[in-house]
This record gives C-alpha cells, structure tokens and sequence, in this order.
C-alpha cells in the first residue's frame, strides 16, 4: 500500500485505539458524535483528561480541537445548532446530566480563549468578576492578588489595578484573562489556542506560566504550535479529518505521551503529520 493509501485508510478507520492515562483521569469524555445542525463535526473519540497534567490537543485545521475543548465545560450550549452524543464526566459526574447547571460546570472547568478578550472595566474588576458572578462570600480584595500573582502579573499591574484591561499589552491582557479564569479557584483550566495572538516573547510567558499552573491545575490546550505542544503538553492527543463520507468530520486519530507521539506515533496519519507532510 503506498503511504497515500496507508494514510487514506487510517482517516477512515473508525476510531482511535483506547488511550487509559497512568493517573486519574479528572475528565473521562467520550465523545460519540457532535453536531452543529445536520454537520457531523466530530465522532468516536475518547478523550481522558489527566489530573495534574497538561493535555494538549494538535492536528489540522477543521478536525475539531476547539469542538472537543468547548464541549469538557458546555461552552458549545451557547451555539443553538449544537448537539451532542456521548458523555463528559468530571470527576464522575456527567456535565450534560439534565439537573447540571452549566454556570457550575464552568465554575469548576475554566476557560482561556485564543484572542485576550478582557472586559471594558478596571484590571481589578475583571479578576473579581467571576468570584461576584459566583457570589463568592470571602475576601475578594485578597483572591484578586492571589490569581494575579498566579498568574505572574501582579508585579505589573499592582500600582494600576483601577486602570482599564484593555490599557494592557496583549500578552499581559491574555495573562490577566488566565487570572480572571484561576480566580474562582477551578479544578481544570481549558485552554484554546491561548499564545495564537502573541508575540513569541509573551508566548514563552504564557508557556512559562502553564508549566506552574500545572502544578495547581489540570490544563487542556489547544494548540496549532507542535513545537508548543512539545515544550509544554505531558500528553497529546492528535485528531485527524474523515473525508470518507463525503463530509470533513473530525476524530481522535491517537493519543499518548507527548515525546511517544512526536517521536514513535503508532499511526502513519500521526507520523505523517508530526513530521510535518501535511498541516
Ligand atoms: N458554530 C459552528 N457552527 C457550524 N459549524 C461549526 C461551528 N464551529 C465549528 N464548526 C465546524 O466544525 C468543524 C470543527 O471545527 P473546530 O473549530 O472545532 O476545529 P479546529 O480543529 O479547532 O479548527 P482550527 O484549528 O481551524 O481552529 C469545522 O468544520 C468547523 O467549520
């Protein structure tokens, strides 16, 4: 079989083999099929998420990455034609049970996004937003330094705090959007292509910073960065595009350790695509 071919039947195959992380998986999600209206998006993909590990999801552009991301904490509810097969469980509780508020799942599965987007409002008022959303009943004054500091940003900005968000740089606005999502102190920290819109010094930052936040928090990233993925991600899970329905629907090709998948893939798609045949 040519690697073509080879390649071919791998994003046909029906799914990927069973990855079990060594640890506890803080997320067991698997995902049978997702939806936007009638477009499969993503299908046949188990997706553990380990504690205490960053997990970083890579492949080309369409095959669902931000998909798998946005449905751990029911951030794809927010788009009407969204539908989803399967189960996500957090800590064995399944997020999509009928009586689960999506506020609450949110609480405890933040969420970074790929453009900084702090809000119109003082640097402390965006870090104390979600502690007032959740009704938080402590010291707000003492939490907001805490994430700040977490988030390596309290150096810069504790003689400012009443300035704008959005009077930052960008590396500094994404640093402050990673404080406002660690000030209600979540378990699992989602993270969806966070450095895509920052200079290469302020994504070594922002790489520096989920090394420590590791140590706190479970990451899932979302990254088109292999090299990112290779510096920063314990575990990587690799997706591919299955075209052999007429359609383009995305699905877990293999996923394992990260220097196992970079450098002795078990699939020819991964290989493939580490080594950089296809983007
Ligand atoms: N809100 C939406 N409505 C309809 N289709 C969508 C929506 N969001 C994503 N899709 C489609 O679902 C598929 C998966 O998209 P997704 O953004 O999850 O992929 P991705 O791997 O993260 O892509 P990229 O790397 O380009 O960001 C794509 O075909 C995309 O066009």
């Amino acid at each position: 079989m040519s690697a073509t071919a080879e390649a071919t039947a791998h994003a046909i195959s029906p799914g990927a083999a069973v990855f079990s992380p060594v640890g506890e998986a803080v997320i067991d999600c698997r995902l049978e099929k997702v939806f936007y209206g009638d477009f499969l998006a993503v299908r046949n993909s188990n997706v553990p998420i380990e504690k205490g590990k960053i997990t970083g999801f890579i492949g080309p552009s369409g095959c669902g990455k931000s998909t798998v991301l946005r449905s751990l904490n029911r951030m794809n509810d927010l788009i009407p034609s969204f539908r989803f097969e399967g189960h996500v469980k957090y800590h064995g509780q399944d997020v999509y049970g009928k009586k689960v508020d999506p506020v609450v799942v949110r609480r405890y599965i933040g969420m970074v996004f790929q453009q900084p987007n702090p809000f119109s409002m003082s640097i402390y008022d965006n870090v104390a937003f979600g502690l007032r959303l959740n009704r938080y009943k402590g010291n707000v004054e003492e939490r907001v330094q805490k994430a700040l500091e977490r988030a390596a940003l309290w150096k810069e900005v504790k003689d400012k705090l009443n300035k704008s968000g959005l009077s930052l740089s960008g590396g500094q606005q994404q640093r402050l959007c990673i404080a406002r999502a660690i000030a209600t102190e979540p378990d699992v920290l989602l993270m969806d292509e966070p450095c895509s819109a920052l200079d290469p010094i302020a994504t070594r930052q922002v790489e520096q910073l989920m090394l420590e936040l590791k140590e706190r928090y479970t990451v899932a990233l979302v990254t088109h960065n292999m090299q990112q993925a290779t510096r920063v991600a314990d575990t990587t899970a690799f997706f591919g595009v299955d075209i052999s329905e007429g359609g383009r629907t995305g699905y877990l090709v293999e996923m394992g350790e990260t220097r196992r998948i970079f450098e002795d893939p078990q699939e020819e798609l991964t290989k493939q695509y580490v080594s950089g045949e296809f983007s």
